[in-house]
Order: structure tokens, then sequence, then C-alpha cells
């Protein structure tokens, strides 16, 4: 489809055109974007039509509606299409919550997330599935397991790691508990801080947040509320319910958090680092297909033994296999009476698990440590404002 091509985007001639009545050539524009529009209605729902004729296919074989690496794919392919004017982010936004409608079509989606409702977790669920499902909140890392582990969703979504703070302990530990959860998706998610309240900046004596978002402030705070008292609270999102309720306390919150909280934002963006981004796992019991840019986490068990670490990633230098993260941490399901407790690493390679190179150097690495499991191999994930 072409974009207008009359001649009112032609600049004006030098001095002589007389002046042009606004409301007539916004009724041009206007007329033009009605006609669009209603093309667009038309072929958006061509489009919904194959999505339900895809969804007659997987219903009859069996297969899963959510697939990460075709929208992956669609994504790609449409954002290299674009030559704008549409930012990359509006096309995004506009192709998720396209293909969120295809599932809903298809068949109805739970997720669940660490709540309550604008927590950073639901925003970054709302990011991955848009608005066609059932975000299910819930109060603990542990419960978005359990929930994915008890079939009662269909996904879970958590926390793995903030470009600040490390690593998210909880989510980790889970997948010693839970080793059966896979990851299928990633959401990179740029985390933006507000500071909202129902009063002035120069009356705020308290500031409420999970203890996370204090302290990616902290420098922030200290240099212009540096007589508030800093109070950790369960989420962002009881923090802002927290500032609704209490006339000289403040939150930091995002901004739909604070938004839907009804509170006055006093200043936004009052991360440190300008770059805080906190990287979020779907959790589901199926592995993902190769898509052809993917990434794999694992998981190894390691005897705490000079040397162990060394030798057990020695296969990933001899096949050229690049790894971009590693955590570590001593073995929770060690005894306590054991002094030198097994350690586990959590790392993340490039490639996907069924690729024969990394399904190779993978058996390799397996035959010298104590447990190597596969945690998933999915998509590579984009950044996504919060
Ligand atoms: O291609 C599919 O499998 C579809 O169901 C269609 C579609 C889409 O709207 O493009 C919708 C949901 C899937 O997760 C992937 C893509």
């Amino acid at each position: 489809m072409t974009m207008s091509d009359d001649s009112s985007n032609a600049a004006p001639s030098s001095g002589s055109a007389p002046p042009s009545d606004p409301a007539e050539e916004l009724a041009r524009h206007r007329a033009r974007i009605d006609e669009l529009d209603h093309a667009i209605v038309e072929l958006l729902n061509e489009r919904a039509k194959a999505a339900i004729a895809i969804g007659e296919v997987k219903k009859k074989h069996g297969l899963e509606v959510w697939s990460p690496g075709r929208e992956a794919e669609v994504l790609n392919r449409v954002l290299a299409s674009n030559r704008g004017p549409l930012h990359e982010e509006t096309l995004r936004s506009i192709f998720r919550e396209l293909m969120s409608g295809s599932r809903k079509l298809q068949q109805k989606t739970r997720v669940a997330c660490l709540g309550p409702e604008f927590s950073y977790s639901h925003l970054a669920l709302l990011s991955k599935f848009g608005d066609g499902v059932e975000a299910v909140t819930v109060g603990t890392i542990a419960a978005v397991f359990e929930e994915v582990d008890k079939r009662r969703v269909e996904y879970g979504i958590v926390p793995l790691e903030n470009s600040t703070d490390g690593r998210i302990a909880d989510t980790l530990d889970m997948f010693v508990k839970l080793p059966r959860i896979r990851i299928r998706s990633e959401v990179r998610l740029r985390i933006h801080h507000c500071l909202a309240a129902r009063c002035r900046m120069d009356q705020v004596r308290q500031v409420y947040s999970r203890p996370q978002a204090l302290s990616q402030c902290r420098h922030w705070l200290a240099k212009n509320l540096p007589h508030a008292a800093l109070i950790e609270s369960l989420s962002t999102a009881a923090a802002a319910e927290r500032a609704r309720n209490e006339e000289y306390a403040a939150a930091i919150a995002s901004r739909p958090a604070a938004l839907a909280h009804g509170l006055i934002l006093l200043a936004e963006n009052i991360e440190d680092q300008g770059h805080n981004v906190t990287r979020f796992a779907v959790l589901s019991d199926r592995p993902e297909e190769p898509t052809g840019d993917d990434k794999t986490t694992i998981m190894l068990k390691l005897g705490n033994r000079a040397g162990s670490l060394v030798r057990a990633l020695e296969p990933f230098l001899l096949h050229h296999v690049n790894m971009t993260w590693i955590e570590s941490f001593p073995d929770p399901t060690s005894s306590q009476s054991d002094r030198d407790p097994s350690y586990l690493f959590f790392i993340d390679l490039d490639g996907h698990a069924r690729e024969e190179r990394l399904a190779r150097t993978l058996r390799e690495v397996e035959v010298r440590c104590q447990q190597l499991e596969i945690l998933g191999s999915y998509p590579r994930g984009q950044h996504v404002e919060s």
C-alpha cells in the first residue's frame, strides 16, 4: 500500500501561494486516513482469518498455539521491510498486539507473573504476549514456577538478571528445584523508574519501593531527596498503592503503575544508570524449535576442586561456542555437613542445543561435570521499553 501521493506534501512555493484554509487541509488528510483505515481493517481481518485457519491445523495435530520463533521471524521480516516514517518501536507494538489477537482467536492463553498489576514482571508479560492473554499475578517467583509446573497456566515469566543489580537468586534457585521447567523465550525490558506521589517534591518525607529499585536510584535520591526515609516494599506496584494512601509519601515505580494509582509524576527516568535493563525468562514445560538466531541456557554442577570449571568449559573454546553470561553459587542441595559443596553455574551460549555444533560441544561438557541441564534454547530477545 502506498502512502499519500497527493501534491499537499510539496514544499510551499515562495511567497505567492494564498494562505490555505486549515480546516480544509485537515479534512483532506483525514479523508485519506479514513480511506487507508478502511483498507487496513480489511487486511487485518484477512490476516486474522489466516491465523484462525492455522489455529485449526494446530488443534487437529495437538500443536502449541504460541510460537515465539515464528513471532520473532514475523517481527524481523516486518522491521526489515520498514522504510519509515513509522518508528520501529511503533511497528513492534502494532505487530505484538496483532499476533496477540491471533492467539486469542486460536485459544485462550494464561501467563503467570510476579504481581501485582503493573509490576515490571507484568509489564514484561504485556510486552511479550500483548493484551490478548490472561495475566495471572502471583505473590512470589516460586509461585510462578509452580503455576507452570502444575499446568494451571500455559506460561510464566520471571526476572533472571538486572544490568545494575545482577542475578535474581530466587529464580535461579527454582531452576534447581524444578529443572523440568524450560526457558522458551526472553524479554529484555529497559527499566525506567519514576518518582510519583500525591504531594509536591519538597513535601516528600518517605519513599517506598522494592529494594532493587531503591538501590538503582540511590544517587538520584541522595541528591534530590537527602532527608526522605527510604522504605522497602514488596513490589514497586505495592509502593505506588502506599503513596496513594499516605499524604507525604512517594513511590519509585514504573510510569504505568504510577498513573494507574492516580499519582502525579514528580520526576521521570531517575535510575542512576542510563542502561538499566532487566532480562526476563518465559517459562514453559515444552522445548522451542530452532530459528537460526537462538541462544541456550544451561546449568552445570561441578565439584569444588581446582580446575574443574576450566576443564568443563574447555569444549566451548575448542568448538568456538560463545558464552554470553555466567553466574555461580553453592549448590543448595549439597548437604549442610559438606565442607566442600558442589557449585552450580548458569551459562548462556550462542546457538540452539539441537544444532550439531552445540549438541556435540554439550555432550563433551556433560562428561566433565557432575550434572548438566539444558534449561532451554530460544530466540534471542530484543530490548523493549517499560
Ligand atoms: O504462525 C503461526 O503459528 C500463527 O499462529 C500466526 C501468528 C501470527 O499472528 O503471525 C500467531 C501466533 C503465533 O505465536 C505465531 C504467529
